[in-house]
């Protein structure tokens, strides 16, 4: 399924991190709609690879969320571009993105290429710090922020970012309410069957990330209670 309007639930894998091949197959085979391979440490060339290879031993479709120009390699059925709406820098918004397009351009192939447009709203997760992002936003910020996503930059994805904290449901309802075209996607510490139920109300796709590699089995029981 390669189309992220069919979409639902998505595992994030680390390259950055360890899992086992046994703990891998159970994600790959859980019934999710898709991996995303992304993190905003240590991602190498070789890491992606790595954890790519892998994942290709199963049917699922496979994302690279690109974090570095330095780790992007072909053989993802997709690849998922950020660009932190919130952030203070230009940097992370358009300059990276303007530079790897300079030495990529003549090679992309733009069909595999879907842009999200991140609101980072917990100040403490890495991805916040390295994107120099402003995360002390009120409701109707990130509502503005979403209507931006769609209406003016006719983006693919709105990304509500918490990285490693759960989010407030009430921005994930209010920013639903003002996208239609666009995808919700809701990431950040949902660790439960019942967290993800919460926030699959609202957001279209719940992203689910550390909790793989703390527990794996709280992990797969967020499938069927979003699916
Ligand atoms: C050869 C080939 C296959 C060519 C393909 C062509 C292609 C795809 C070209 C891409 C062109 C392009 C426009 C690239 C963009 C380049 C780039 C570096 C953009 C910047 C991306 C960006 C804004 C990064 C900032 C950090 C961020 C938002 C990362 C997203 C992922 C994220 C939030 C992960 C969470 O991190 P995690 O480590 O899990 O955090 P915790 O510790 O809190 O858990
Ligand atoms: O790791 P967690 O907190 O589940 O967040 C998922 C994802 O949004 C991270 O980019
Ligand atoms: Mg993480």
């Amino acid at each position: 399924m390669y189309d992220i309007n069919e979409w639902k639930h998505v595992f994030k894998l680390d390259p950055d991190k360890e899992i086992t091949d046994e703990d891998l197959e159970k994600i790959c085979e859980s019934g999710t709609d898709a991996i995303i391979v992304g993190g905003s440490d240590n991602i190498t060339e070789d890491n992606v690879l790595n954890i790519m290879s892998r994942i290709r031993r199963y049917l699922i479709p496979c994302v690279l969320e690109v974090s570095t120009a330095e780790s992007i390699i072909p053989g993802f059925d997709l690849y998922f571009i950020p660009t932190v709406l919130n952030s203070r820098s230009t940097n992370w918004i358009i300059d990276l993105h303007h530079e790897a397009v300079k030495e990529f351009g003549d090679i992309m192939n733009w069909d595999e290429l879907l842009v999200e447009g991140y609101c980072i709203l917990n100040p403490d997760c890495k991805a916040a710090t390295l994107s120099e992002a402003n995360a002390d936003l009120s409701i109707d910020d990130v509502v503005a922020y979403a209507r931006v996503a769609e209406n003016m930059f006719n983006l693919p994805i709105f990304y509500l970012e918490y990285s490693g904290k759960l989010g407030d449901i009430s921005v994930v309802e209010k920013t639903k309410k003002v996208l239609t075209n666009t995808k919700l996607f809701y990431g950040g510490g949902i660790s439960s069957a019942e967290e993800a139920e919460r926030f699959a109300q609202f957001a279209d796709v719940v992203v689910i990330g550390n909790i793989i590699y703390t527990d794996l089995h709280a992990a797969l029981q967020t499938v069927k209670a979003v699916k």
